[in-house]
């Protein structure tokens, strides 16, 4: 789904009337259409509110179309003077028509009391100041009386700022919002849910791949998600689904070791290796799929030998969950990052974590050996340190200050969070799936495991980063619907059914 804020919807609106040559009062009656589809058979008895703006003529097109589905509809115009073309030209059309419509203020009470259904179109992606006076009370009145009826908004409900999700001083409450072409910016932020209601994103007649060029952004949809499937031949065998090594893990955090290896192995990676100390035993309990590398750590260098062979049989390379920030943990990443080619002579993948991004950000020369194959999934306090940017400014202008760094370092960026970010610098993708159910320790762990995983079944790295930011998401979504609290272990042991629902069903 295509993701963008007021001055994106006014690019594509431009492009479809001066290059596409559709007529804007066209592109209306479509928008018009695509609403109309979604009103319920049962439905009857409509309010209709416009502004003067085109989400005003939106309104009017709305009413035309119910009304010629001979349903009882009524207007309540807010104002008739200095009225958008468009908005004007259905206006007329309404009246020519003989739906009845309502002037004055004092009428609004009784019309909303009257009605089943009410459809705003007040102010859409024009709004640019705080609302007051007459404006406020309607929006206000809205509110009031919509208790028992079903509330429509028409691309954004009228008070909600598409750029930021501010509310301008009141909005409309709706059940539901029907927008067109992109999912708003500003419906992401979290607490205006009780605005939006349901959010539908409607097409008003354009191919998606027309307009492609002027968007860059997207909110992960299952569609998206599909589409980045890569089918498994049935003539492959365990080479050909990834040699994964993953560092992670020492002393007291071997727990980080075991979940993203378990991650990695029940996501579908051929081999697993996990890098630990020779005296841990768990990993072969809590995961006997995966392998061990042995490491004595009284003396790194001694294993170097051996761990460039292994090195250079791998294809992806987990750094980070649970490795500290000590010199021989630096040391042994250094190591695993120092080859760029295996023996196959491919590029091998990195998925940078935790510790890993906490001694890169201490050791900045390390990211001219990472650039062109990593994939690095900081939450914020790990971003802040890597970027040098404060908490604040990078929630101020995250979007923009994810695809400098991405560009800058040439990485892949997964940016943790609500509405977690995936872009490598010139695409950006919004994740839509998580909760704050599974906001505790081992998950960005298993998060790792899936990615390293993915990469290493011939995934690029954003699509590694998305498909897993955004199965970790599903499944904890689908689980919070039974249990209270999701856990690492719960995600794991519903990885491969909830693969199979998102790629195969
Ligand atoms: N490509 C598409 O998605 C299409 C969208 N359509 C619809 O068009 C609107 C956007 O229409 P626009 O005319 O640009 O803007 P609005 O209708 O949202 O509002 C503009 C009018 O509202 C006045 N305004 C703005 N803020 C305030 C305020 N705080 N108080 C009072 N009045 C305000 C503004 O007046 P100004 O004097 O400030 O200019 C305008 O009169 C989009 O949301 C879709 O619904 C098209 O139908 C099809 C293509
Ligand atoms: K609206």
């Amino acid at each position: 789904m295509l993701l963008g804020g007021n001055e994106t919807t006014k690019k594509i609106d431009n492009y479809a009337i001066n290059e596409l040559k559709i007529p804007s009062i066209v592109l209306m009656e479509n928008a018009a259409i695509s609403f109309t589809k979604h009103i319920g058979k049962n439905e009857d008895n409509f309010l209709i509110i416009c502004g003067k703006g085109n989400n005003g003529g939106d309104g009017y097109a709305i009413a035309r179309q119910l009304f010629s589905k001979e349903k009882k509809v009524k207007i309540f115009c807010i104002s008739d003077e200095n009225m958008s073309n468009n908005c004007s030209v259905n206006y007329e059309i309404c009246k020519n028509s003989g739906i009845e419509i309502f002037y004055k203020l004092e009428k609004l009470d009784k019309l909303l009391l009257e009605c089943d259904v009410v459809v705003e179109g007040i102010f859409g992606t024009g709004l640019n100041s705080e609302i007051k006076g007459i404006y406020k009370d309607i929006i206000l009145k809205i509110n009031e009386y919509s208790k028992n009826k079903k509330v429509y908004a028409i691309d954004i409900p009228s008070g909600i700022n598409g750029d930021t999700g501010e509310i301008m001083g009141v909005s409309v409450k709706a059940d539901v919002t029907i927008s067109f072409v992109t999912y708003k910016k500003g419906f992401l932020k979290s607490d205006i849910k009780e605005y939006l209601g349901k959010v539908i994103i409607e097409n008003i007649g354009l191919n998606k791949n027309n307009i492609v060029h002027i968007v860059s952004e997207y909110y992960l949809t299952s569609e998206i998600i599909k589409g980045f499937h890569i089918k498994r031949d049935e003539n492959s065998h365990k080479g050909d689904f990834g040699k994964v090594l993953i560092f992670a893990g020492s002393s007291g955090f071997y727990g980080a070791g075991n979940i993203v290896a378990k991650s990695c192995v029940r996501s579908g990676a051929g081999l697993t290796t996990v890098i630990t100390d020779k005296n841990n035993f768990s990993l072969n309990v809590f995961v006997p799929e995966a392998m061990s590398f042995p490491i004595n750590f009284e003396n790194i260098e001694e294993n170097f030998e051996k761990l460039e062979k292994e090195i250079l049989n791998s294809d992806v390379i987990a750094i980070g969950p649970g490795i500290g920030k000590s010199q021989k943990a630096l040391k042994i990443f250094e190591k695993l990052i120092s080859i760029e080619k295996n023996n196959k002579g491919n590029v091998i993948k990195l998925v940078l974590d935790a510790d890993a991004l906490n001694l890169l950000s201490e050791n900045r020369e390390l990211f001219e050996k990472i650039k062109s194959r990593s994939v690095l999934t900081p939450h914020l306090i790990e971003f802040s340190r890597l970027s040098g940017f404060s908490l604040e400014e990078i929630n101020r202008d995250k979007f923009e200050i994810a695809k400098d760094f991405a560009q800058k370092y040439e990485i892949t960026l997964l940016l943790k969070g609500k509405n977690t970010i995936i872009t490598n610098g010139k695409t950006l993708f919004v994740n839509s799936t998580g909760n704050s159910r599974m906001a505790n320790g081992g998950m960005g762990d298993c998060l790792t495991g899936i990615i390293c995983s993915l990469a290493g079944q011939k995934y690029g790295l954003v699509e590694s980063a998305c498909i897993g930011a955004y199965l970790h998401g599903k499944i904890a979504d689908k689980l919070v619907k039974q249990q209270y609290i999701v856990n690492a272990s719960h995600i794991i042991e519903n990885i491969s059914e909830c693969m199979k629902e998102i790629f195969e069903v």
